[in-house]
């Protein structure tokens, strides 16, 4: 259903969507995940024909977004970061001027959209007097006001207080039975809870892109436990304690300040080995400072994945 090919998108000599390719086939709901600034907009913006991308080509079914933007804009409804609202209008005669923009001359149309983002008890309020949460419904019954295939969301929820987070999120749940739906947010339970799959991009490039299930399965509730030593070399710690049954992987994490050895080992299963790794330590005469287990989570997937490269990361 959208089909992007190569895209890349230069501002000046600034590169922030670096040669991007992803197909979304149809029904899927899909978290654009990304730090600020990745390019997660950008994407958006070029994905809805807003924005050209500097090469590549977006299409959605069969149309080229570049070429027929017009076509496009009837199949996909966005819902921008900052909605642009004519904030004196009654919400009734907005969704009215959205209605006549696609050419829809319906009331019934009008009455459903409404019915569906629950606006029925403001349709006679101003837009601007309307709370946060109500104007995102706004916004949302805009995007689906013409009943397009696609739906592109750039931060649903942000802004909103708990209790509209979670209705905003149940009507987006919803509208995902029938639509493709993109929707780009900072919110990680948003993801697992909504989303069939994760795209995570930073600097502008695509980073992972798999199954929220096999994300999570893969590496959110994966475990990990760290051991800290004195008495043996980094090398000898790695060497003893990945040979042991259930270790996956080990990696360097030693605490050189306080003249300790460490290692943080990932398992194969979900068997607490700690006793076995503190017999293992004893045997060989080691004395142990830390021997901790943490199951990781999304979010430390996410940070792994977009901190590279960036002053919190280290690497830049
Ligand atoms: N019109 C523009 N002119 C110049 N630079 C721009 C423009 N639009 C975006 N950028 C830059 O491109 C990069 C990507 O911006 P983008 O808004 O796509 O990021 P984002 O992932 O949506 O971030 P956020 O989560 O903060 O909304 C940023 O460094 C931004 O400053």
């Amino acid at each position: 259903m959208i089909d992007v090919a190569n895209v890349t998108r230069y501002f000046g000599d600034f590169c922030a969507v670096d040669d991007l390719s992803f197909s979304i086939p149809k029904g899927e709901i899909v978290g654009l995940l990304g730090p600020n600034g990745a390019g997660k907009t950008t994407t958006m913006r070029m994905i809805t024909g807003y924005l050209e991308p500097s090469r590549g080509a977006v299409r959605i079914g069969d149309i080229n977004v570049q070429t027929e933007p017009e076509k496009v804009k009837n199949m996909i409804g966005y819902l921008p970061e900052m909605a642009p609202f004519y904030g004196d209008m009654m919400v009734y005669d907005f969704l009215r001027y959205a209605a006549a923009m696609h050419g829809i001359d319906s009331i019934e149309r009008i009455r459903t959209v409404a019915g569906m983002c629950a606006l029925e008890d403001v349709m006679h309020k101003n837009v601007e007097n309307l709370s946060r949460g109500y104007k995102q419904r706004v916004g949302l019954a805009f995007a689906l006001i013409h009943d397009p295939d696609v739906l592109i969301l750039d931060e649903p929820t942000s802004g909103l207080d708990p209790n509209q987070i979670i209705e905003v999120r149940r009507l987006i749940k919803e509208i995902g039975r029938t639509k493709t739906v993109v929707i780009s947010t900072h919110i990680l339970p948003e993801v697992e809870t909504l989303c069939n799959r994760v795209m995570i991009v930073s600097h502008g490039r695509l980073v992972a892109d798999s199954p929220t299930t096999e994300l999570t399965a893969r590496f959110g509730s994966s475990v990990t436990i760290r051991v800290q030593v004195s008495g043996c070399s980094a090398a000898e710690l790695e060497q003893s304690l990945r040979s042991l049954e259930g270790v996956k992987d080990a990696y360097p994490a030693g605490d050189a300040e306080a003249g300790l050895s460490g290692v943080l080992l990932s398992l194969e299963g979900k068997e607490d080995l700690r006793p076995v790794i503190a017999r293992s330590v004893a045997e060989r005469g080691w004395q142990l400072y830390e021997l901790s287990q943490q199951k990781n989570s999304l979010e430390d997937v996410f940070r792994g994945l977009t901190l590279e490269g960036t002053e919190e990361g280290g690497a830049a």
